[in-house]
């Protein structure tokens, strides 16, 4: 691109010859180039656009270009409507100020540039910044960042500066952020939101967007300032604590504190939908005596052999817990009493003829298990103690068997 290059949409071609000659007769030889859409048109360059030609859609990219909008009959408030929408400015067909404000501003690019200093202070201090930094204008054309969000985004600072958010991002991802920007600044004052990101290099990154909107003297918004703080460590050290805070680290099962979560969400889940829940509570029988004889190191043995071959014994949809010392829960989904009952019992045969190596020696292990239904009509905690009743009756029957609670 070169600063002398015109670009212009396809209906007005008509209007190029007789600006063309003006603009020589004023000294400024230019070049001309058609374009369909805003977006064909380099950033910071100028475009003259019939208004008729511009697409709603194309409308935020209006900001990015100096764009003059051509339209039949101007009128004051249709002229200040388009530069509210981020146009330059605009001019009727026939209107000669058209020339004078090409020729005025062709002539103050060079100006510009020749005043252009590398030596931005502030610039080089926010480039030490290891955290993106990003500013836009109230058009939300990024007009500064540093070099963090060069390289974060993948693109070099000129192809950021005097760009809108359509042209470096995919237009998925530009009217999110756009819609974001479209809010902060009609609020005003602060903005905090977290988004997933895929940086320059291919990886993929949980960052907190922190923005600020900032203010001219009358209090107006003039702009924002964005952070972009990488939270993905962070989100994953969370995450690893909050599943640490869900698991029995000896077996590894889920444990009373996610089982109290669980059963909580899925009890509200049975009261809106027609489906079925059941609940068994498992509980080795004689557990003091495998732990007097072996040892503590032996039960803690003997409950990691019994964890795993619960696992194994359960279907998809059923969740396994250790609630307690030797006391687990498994909860059912689309499960009924009956076949509830008919998964404990067999359960309970299969774990009584099984063998369990602890310490080198082959022990049985039997369960005394409780069943029930969960019904959506009866409160929650009077469920949990019906079926610990059912495990307590199936221990008073002398262990190793299965007793269902029946309403
Ligand atoms: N090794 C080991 N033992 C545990 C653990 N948690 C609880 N216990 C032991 O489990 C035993 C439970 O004993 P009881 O409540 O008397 O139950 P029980 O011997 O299984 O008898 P019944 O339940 O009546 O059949 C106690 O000796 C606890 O110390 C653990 O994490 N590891």
């Amino acid at each position: 691109m070169t600063p002398s290059t015109l670009y212009f949409s396809p209906c007005l071609i008509h209007c190029t010859d007789s600006l063309h000659h003006l603009l020589i007769d004023a000294g400024t030889k230019v070049q001309w180039q058609p374009v369909e859409t805003l977006q064909q048109v380099p950033v910071s360059a100028i475009v003259l656009m019939a208004a008729e030609e511009l697409k709603e859609e194309e409308w935020p990219q209006l900001g990015a270009r100096k764009a003059l909008v051509i339209v039949d009959d101007w009128t004051l408030e249709s002229s200040l409507n388009w530069i509210q929408r981020g146009a330059t400015n605009c001019f009727s067909q026939q209107d000669q100020h058209l020339v004078t404000w090409l020729a005025a501003e062709l002539s103050r690019f060079n100006l510009g540039k020749a005043q252009q200093s590398e030596d931005d202070v502030l610039q080089v201090i926010i480039d030490a910044i290891p955290t993106p930094i990003f500013f836009k204008d109230h058009l939300h054309i990024y007009r500064g960042c540093n070099l963090a969000f060069c390289n974060a985004i993948g693109f070099a600072r000129e192809k950021i500066i005097g760009h809108s958010v359509y042209d470096i991002s995919p237009k998925a991802l530009a009217d999110k952020y756009y819609e974001a920007d479209s809010k902060l600044l009609s609020q005003g004052g602060t903005q905090r939101y977290e988004a997933n990101v895929q940086f320059s290099n291919g990886s993929l990154h949980e960052i907190e967007f922190n923005k600020a909107v900032f203010t001219n003297a009358d209090g107006q918004a003039i702009g924002q300032v964005g952070v972009m703080l990488d939270i993905t460590e962070r989100n994953q050290l969370m995450r690893q604590l909050d599943t640490s805070t869900r698991t029995d680290p000896l077996t590894h099962l889920k444990n009373r504190r996610a089982f109290n979560t669980d059963i909580h969400h899925s009890f509200e889940q049975l009261k809106q939908k027609q489906q079925t829940l059941s609940l068994m509570t498992l509980d080795i029988d004689f557990f003091k005596s495998i732990n007097d004889r072996f040892g503590h190191s032996g039960g803690d043995q003997a409950l990691q052999l019994v964890a795993q071959w619960m696992t194994e014994q359960i279907r998809a949809t059923d969740n396994l817990y250790r609630v307690g010392g030797e006391e687990f829960y498994i909860l059912m989904h689309n499960t009924n009493i009956s076949m509830a009952r008919t998964l404990a019992e067999r359960i309970c045969k299969d774990t009584s003829v099984r063998l369990f190596t602890i310490k080198e020696q082959d022990i049985h292990i039997t369960l005394s298990i409780g069943v029930t239904e969960i019904n959506p009509t009866v409160d929650l905690d009077s469920t949990l103690e019906m079926v610990d009743k059912a495990l307590y009756e199936a221990k008073a029957d002398g262990r190793n068997c299965v007793r269902c609670v029946f309403e």
